[in-house]
């Protein structure tokens, strides 16, 4: 007989309807997050929140729990289906979507073990010699020089006299283009204004349609999980305009990849050192190493993660801005290295990992408090018993210190909460203080995340495969901005975090500009 799970002892909120569960109050929260840590701080690291159809979902932040499910399970904790058929809708089957059989349906309702991970591998297979650490660092001169190009184009406004710049904006256009030149060999020209139905596209893929969705599309939603996927995947057709957004831009990215593999297919294979991994793929021996063309163009959808990095550096901007004397020490060490150099070079990866105590610093301070994906949605494909890092006080007052779960249970990883918690990151961990990983003692802490052990990359086989490729690029692209401007954050203005699929800054009083981050900048040689 199979054990009870014990999930509904767990404390958790009061939710207010049990059509809806805690769905409009999660999405419409004031800003990204900040229902996460009063939750957390009221209930313990893991609590019980409702979702449609008066569905139990687990919401935990508890180190242990995100290490079990996402590392030591390996593929045994798929995305949610619902989830991943809309990064379906927005991706097509590229490695983000890529799961065990792609069939949530029947993961549900199989008896077998189905979770091997095989499509997801041999995605990740194709793509990982793309991102090692080696061919990474030698991006470094490219993004540089983009970041040098973005700002000649800040310099050229201030001196035209308006010294306010939506960095967010810029950001973005200069990842495009660093993103296309590196991953993908193609040159987008964001910069320069060229591609704008790209970054058109991207820049409103989510506004005004993923953070208030209808009560009928929640609903909607949370019936995925019984559909089979050969009749779940109709639904990006549907005429509404976020599955028509989602559709646009899959359709954009496609028929560009398109373009770059025919253009490319009449370069002999030996004429062309760039030649890339995707391309490679079509035409490799190994079955494990090939993707068929739909996959392959899938991939292109991941120029999608450039919002990730963009709004990651206008975070890191903002908070420069706010702390004056992080920034002056910042660009002194900055210059102090670029004294040592001879003139007429740029700074090499060597260089930039000597910048540690403050480049890498803030680096990880920003990741840790400005976590893009703050949410990550899996479900249990089988019964299972999670140990608690974190011990919680149920609803009887006693203390758990094991989940038991059933099949089919769903969790929020709470990537937000996780980054905050006062037990792994100190008791200031609201506050940013980029010190902090100095000191915090690494030996105690439950070893999780790709990067500095924090959830913001993810953690495990589905971890992000960009995250040193962001690393990269964040460091340059400050190195530059800093180096040339000084920052200051304008006082009449309220930048609020909102989670509209991502996590971006808006400006509060005009959410329905989309995304910026405006920021008084002036030279910093003055
Ligand atoms: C600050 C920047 C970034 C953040 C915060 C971030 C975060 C994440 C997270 C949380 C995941 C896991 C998603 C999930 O489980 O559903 C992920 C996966 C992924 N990321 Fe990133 N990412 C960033 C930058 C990048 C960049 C620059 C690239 C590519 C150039 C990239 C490529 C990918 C890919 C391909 C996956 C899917 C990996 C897999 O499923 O095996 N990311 N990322």
């Amino acid at each position: 007989r199979r054990k009870r799970d014990n999930v509904r002892k767990l404390r958790g909120p009061p939710a207010p309807s049990w059509l809806l569960g805690h769905e409009p109050e999660m999405r419409v929260q004031a800003e990204a997050g900040d229902l996460d840590f009063a939750w957390t701080r009221e209930y313990g690291a893991t609590l019980k929140t409702k979702a449609c159809w008066g569905r139990q979902e687990v919401l935990t932040a508890d180190p242990r729990v995100l290490q079990h499910i996402l590392h030591t399970s390996g593929y045994r904790y798929p995305k949610r289906p619902d989830v991943n058929q809309s990064i379906r809708n927005l991706m097509g089957r590229g490695i983000v979507w890529a799961s065990g059989l792609n069939l949530p349906y029947d993961i549900m309702h199989a008896d077998t073990d189905y979770m091997t991970g095989e499509v997801h591998q041999r995605h990740r297979k194709v793509m990982n010699p793309a991102f090692t650490s080696q061919q990474l660092r030698g991006f470094l001169p490219l993004f540089q020089s983009t970041a040098s190009r973005m700002t000649q184009k800040w310099k050229d406004s201030i001196q035209a006299g308006d010294q306010t710049i939506n960095v967010s904006h810029w950001l973005a256009r200069s990842t495009l283009d660093a993103i296309g030149e590196t991953a993908f060999d193609y040159h987008f020209d964001a910069l320069e204004g060229a591609q704008s139905e790209l970054s058109e596209s991207l820049k409103y893929l989510f506004a005004d349609t993923t953070p208030f969705p209808p009560a009928w599309d929640l609903l909607f939603k949370a019936l995925w999980r019984y559909i089979p996927t050969s009749i779940l995947q109709l639904v990006e057709y549907m005429p509404s305009k976020e599955y028509r957004r989602f559709r646009n831009f899959k359709t954009l990215t496609k028929g560009i990849a398109k373009g770059l593999i025919d253009q490319k297919a009449k370069i002999p294979m030996e004429d062309d050192a760039t030649r890339d991994v995707m391309i490679r793929s079509n035409v490799s021996e190994d079955p494990n190493c090939r993707l068929d063309e739909d996959e392959i163009l899938s991939q292109m959808a991941s120029v999608f993660f450039l919002l990730c990095i963009a709004a990651t550096l206008s975070w890191l901007l903002y908070e420069l801005g706010r702390h004056p004397e992080d920034q002056t020490r910042m660009r002194e060490e900055i210059q102090h290295l670029r004294g040592r150099l001879p003139s007429g070079t740029d700074f090499t990866m060597a260089h930039l990992d000597s910048l540690n105590t403050l480049l890498i610093l803030h680096s990880q301070e920003v990741l840790r408090l400005h976590p893009i994906v703050s949410t990550l949605f899996r479900t249990a494909d089988r019964d299972d018993i999670l140990p608690l890092a974190l011990p919680v006080i149920t609803e009887d007052g006693q203390t758990m210190t094991e989940l038991h779960i059933r099949k089919g249970q769903d969790f929020r990883l709470s990537v937000c909460a996780y980054n905050r918690l006062p037990s792994v990151w100190g008791d200031d961990a609201d506050e940013w203080n980029p010190r902090r990983f100095l000191d915090v003692p690494k030996e105690k802490q439950i070893n999780i995340g790709v990067y500095a052990n924090l959830m913001t990359f993810s953690a495990g086989v589905r971890g992000c495969i960009g995250w040193r490729f962001t690393l990269i690029e964040l460091q340059a692209f400050t190195v530059e901005v800093v180096e040339n401007f000084k920052i200051v954050f304008p006082k009449d203005i309220e930048i609020m975090r909102m989670a509209l699929g991502l996590m971006v800054p808006m400006v509060k009083g005009k959410m329905h500009e989309g995304t910026q981050m405006p920021l008084h900048l002036s030279l910093a040689e003055e």
